[in-house]
Order: structure tokens, then sequence, then C-alpha cells
């Protein structure tokens, strides 16, 4: 589903590596384009067409199938979301070496940054009740946030289990001193859920301060547990961070493991069909499906470092540095394509 705006220019070089890496490794793949967006939503009334829904409805709980998604502008996402109960939103912020001079802060300071961001995405303010009107003085409009407990423990559960994996180091991102209701639920659930799991050492910290401390020392960090909003925002305070939000790869999972793989980006009205987007978010993106959705470790390695290997020599415009080569879209995913192929 490539969508809009940098949506198609970034998922076909998504795609021509998933391609090569299936030739390498002897993967079977039946793959299907699917038209998404706006546009489409204008013309027929729907966001997906009903051949796409369909097919969705088929493969929702399958764990071995997933969705490559480009970008969309407003609400088709969301939707899409919401219908196929895409609840555990994994973003990881890692700093490239290679990189280094491309992020605005100190060089030393990205040294092991390797944030998993775990956004609750289903829930929350964006889907609240929205309400608006008009009295005497002007207009008013009201838009809820509102968490259930189910929602807040299965996304708790996933990120106390993801953080077994890694540095076993879990922060709860809220925002209880302004909103206690709801952020009680969280760290209630987060404090029982964690008996689960003794050698995850868990915090919680305000999410005003968590942005402050992201920039200052982004390494202290392994998950960040956050709900919709925050990890919406806090997803881009981190791809700044490391230098480009054309480097953020991104899974979005339901309770059965099907998945939506997409870049943390969006259409980037500004740069579309300049042939200037950053196409590595997606391509990483493809890494995490061979990773979740094929189950191939070996597979999602290789990607990640030809990825590496190539950004050594070759930058796309957003993190361009003298003595490298300037290189399109298209010519960014071709070099890792041949990165691919000279393994
Ligand atoms: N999952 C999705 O489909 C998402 C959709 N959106 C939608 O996208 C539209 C534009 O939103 P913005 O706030 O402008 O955010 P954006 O992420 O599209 O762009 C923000 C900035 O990042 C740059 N950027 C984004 N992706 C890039 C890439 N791959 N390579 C290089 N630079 C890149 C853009 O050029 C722009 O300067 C809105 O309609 C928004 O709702 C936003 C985020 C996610
Ligand atoms: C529709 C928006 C919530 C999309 C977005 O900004 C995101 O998921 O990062
Ligand atoms: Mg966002």
């Amino acid at each position: 589903m490539p969508g809009e705006g940098i949506g198609s220019e970034i998922v076909k070089e998504g795609m021509r590596v998933l391609g090569v890496v299936a030739d390498l490794y002897d993967l079977d793949l039946d793959v299907t384009d699917h038209v998404v967006g706006e546009a489409k939503f204008k013309q027929s009334g729907r966001y997906l067409s009903e051949e796409t829904e369909r097919r969705c409805n088929e493969l929702k709980t399958n764990p071995q199938a997933a969705i490559l998604f480009g970008a969309v502008a407003d609400e088709p996402i969301g939707i899409l979301r919401k219908q196929y109960n895409l609840f555990a939103n994994l973003r990881p912020i890692r700093a490239f070496s290679q990189l280094k001079s491309v992020s605005p802060l100190r060089p030393e300071r990205l040294n092991n940054v390797d944030i998993l961001i775990v956004r609750e995405l289903v829930s929350g303010i964006y889907y609240g009740e929205r309400t608006q009107g008009r009295d005497e003085q002007g207009r008013w409009a009201k838009q809820e946030m509102y968490y259930h407990e189910l929602e807040v423990r299965r996304i708790v559960k996933r990120a106390l289990s993801v953080a077994n994996k890694r540095r076993k180091r879990l922060h709860l991102v809220h925002k209880g001193n302004a909103i206690p209701e709801i952020f009680d639920i969280w760290l209630s659930v987060l404090k029982e859920e964690a008996q689960d799991y003794p050698e995850v050492k868990c915090h919680d910290i305000l999410v005003d301060n968590m942005a402050m401390q992201m920039v200052l020392r982004p390494q202290n960090f392994d998950v960040l547990l956050c709900s919709n909003l925050f990890g919406d925002i806090l997803s881009d305070l981190g791809a700044g961070i490391i230098g480009s939000i054309g480097l953020l790869p991104s899974a979005s999972l339901n309770e059965y493991g099907f998945g939506l793989f997409e870049s943390v980006g969006g259409t980037a009205p500004d740069i579309a069909g300049q042939q200037k987007a950053n196409p590595l978010s997606t391509i990483l993106s493809v890494a995490m499906m061979c990773r979740q959705t094929f189950n191939h470790e070996k597979a999602a390695r290789t990607i990640e470092s030809a990825v590496d290997e190539v950004l050594c020599k070759y930058r796309t415009v957003d993190i361009y540095e003298e003595g490298y080569e300037l290189v399109s879209t298209t010519e960014m995913g071709s070099q890792v394509v041949a990165a691919l192929k000279a393994r």
C-alpha cells in the first residue's frame, strides 16, 4: 500500500529490496498492490477498496501476512490501524555511527543510542469522542482521551516482553500530574504486570521531562512505553536526535501478529515527487518485516548491514554531508540492492 506523497517513492524502493532478499533466501512471497489514501477516499467515499478490505480481513489473523505501507494524508491510516487492531507500534531509534555529524547533538551523546518506543496505537486521544459547537463568544471543540484497562494491559505486557529481550530497562512515559485518572491506570497496570518480569527495571517519567532527557541523555533509555499521543511526538523527537525521520522504520502489530510496516514519517508534501525522500526508513521497515513476519533474522540483518554499508558512501539530501555522494530516492534504493547482490 504505497499511499500518497513520498509514500509511493519510498515503498517502491522497499519492494525492490524485498524482492532481492526473497531471491537470496528463497522466500516464497505472494504480493499484491493496493491503492489507499485520501484520493481514493474522496473518489469512492471509502478509504480502502472493497477488494483491499476483503484481502485484509482474510489475512488479519495471519502472523505471516503483512502490509508494507507508504504514507497517507491524515485520517485513513488511523482508520486502518483501528480496523485491524494494530495496537502495538514498535519504533526503534538507533543512532548510526556513520551519521554522527548529521545529528544536531554532539557526537559523544550519540554513543550507544538504541531506544525502542512501544506506542499504544489504537486508543487514547486520537480516537476519543469529538464534539464541537459555538456559543456567544465563539467556537469550542472537545476531544476526549479514553483508555480502558484492557487496552493498557496488552501494550504494557508487550513492552515488558520486548524490554526483557533487550537491555531490560523500561520507562513508562506519562503525564500523571495533569491527567491523573488515565495515567493511574497505566502506572498501576505496569506495577502489576512487572511482577512477571523481575529482571526488567521499570521507571516512570513525565513526558515533558522525557522530551528533555531524550535530547540530553538519549543513551540512558532502552524501552519507552508510551500512550498514542506521546509516542507519536517522541518518535519525531527521536528522528531529530539521530538526524532524519527518513531513517526511522516501524511495525504495528495486532494480537495475532499480523502487521503493518511503514516509515515513521508522513507524506512529506514539501519534497514529494522530487526524488528527495530517503527510502531507508521503508527499507529498514522491510527488515523489521523479515524479522517479525517471516521469522527470518538473517534476512533482516542482511538488509540492515547493507544499509550500514551504503551510508558510508551515499546520502540522500536529508542526511547529506560534504564528501559523500548525493543520491536520489531511487539511486539510494539501487545502492542497497547492489550491496545485497554483492553478498
Ligand atoms: N503513517 C502515515 O501515513 C503518516 C501520515 N502523516 C501525514 O503526512 C502529512 C504531512 O505531515 P508532516 O507533518 O509534514 O510530516 P512528514 O513526516 O510528512 O514530514 C515532516 C518533515 O520530514 C521530512 N520527511 C518525512 N519523511 C521523509 C523521508 N522519508 N525522507 C526525507 N525526509 C522526510 C519532510 O520532508 C518534512 O520536512 C500529513 O497529512 C500527516 O497527517 C504523518 C505521519 C505519518
Ligand atoms: C495520523 C497520525 C497519528 C500519524 C502519525 O503521525 C504517526 O503515526 O506517526
Ligand atoms: Mg507522527
